[in-house]
């Protein structure tokens, strides 16, 4: 998927929360996206899912799969949501359901039969440790970071082209967050699929990115390729005190 945004605005009351003239996310990028509290990466990730209306200006996502449709926007159709998995926060998830009847809504909304479903959770094995499944209670009564997994996977279970996560390595203990690296670089080797994560980690960041955005007020101030590693030294500067 590839994903246009042009002169992207949103303002709350005298506060900019985005302010993108132009950039292109493309197709099969890892786009690490970074920048202070309040710098407006969740507010751009809303934007993108259509969560919020922008101000100004537009998203226009470009699905790679064949057959599809060249150019959507999503303040304007609903069919890129069947190219794209996100998970922004636990609102995403329904709580009074176990994990199992959740990923079962979530892969038969997106056309899984039972079986498909079973067989892509077993990918997931790993990172789910034994504490997902089976575990005969609501989502609503998992830990802080097993509900934060639960959301991840459903947002990766149907392969999307397209996932967006927002911090993701909140709430995963160490072993969970290094196993959830592998799973992105691994999904974004297997399928080519443009995977787009906000993180105040700037190791995780820059070790699965091949690109970085940081953002200060809502304006893009750097792209940085970090396809050979290259950004750390940057961005350490940026955010020393
Ligand atoms: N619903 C809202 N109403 C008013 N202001 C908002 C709203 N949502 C976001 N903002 C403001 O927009 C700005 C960007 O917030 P946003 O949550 O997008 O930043 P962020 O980079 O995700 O921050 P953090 O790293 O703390 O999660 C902030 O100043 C925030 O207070």
């Amino acid at each position: 998927m590839k994903i246009e945004l042009c002169n992207l605005e949103k303002h709350f009351g005298m506060n900019t929360a985005v302010d993108i003239k132009s950039f292109t996310i493309n197709n099969g990028d890892i786009l690490g996206l970074v920048g202070n509290n309040g710098a407006g990466k969740t507010t751009l990730f809303r934007l993108m899912l259509d969560l919020l209306k922008a101000d100004e200006g537009v998203v226009t996502m470009q699905p790679a799969t064949e057959g599809t449709p060249k150019a959507i926007n999503p303040a304007l159709s609903e069919d890129w949501k069947a190219y794209t998995g996100a998970y922004i926060d636990d609102g995403f998830l329904i709580d009074f359901l176990t994990a199992e009847e959740y990923f079962d809504f979530i892969g038969r909304v997106s056309g899984m039969t039972k079986e498909q479903i079973a067989e892509r959770l077993t990918s997931f094995e790993p990172l789910m440790n034994g504490e997902i499944l089976n575990q005969k209670k609501y989502i609503r009564d998992f830990s802080a970071g097993n509900r934060h997994k639960v959301g991840i996977i459903a947002a990766l279970l149907n392969r999307p082209e397209l996932v967006i996560l927002d911090e993701p390595f909140n709430f995963l203990d160490p072993r969970s967050q290094n196993m959830l690296k592998k799973v992105l670089l691994d999904y974004n080797k297997e399928t080519g699929a443009t995977v787009i994560v906000s993180s105040h980690n700037l190791q995780h960041t820059t070790e699965i990115s091949t690109r970085i955005a940081l953002l200060e007020h809502g304006v893009i101030i750097k792209d940085l390729d970090n396809r050979d590693a290259e950004a750390m030294n940057e961005l350490e500067d940026y955010f020393k005190v």
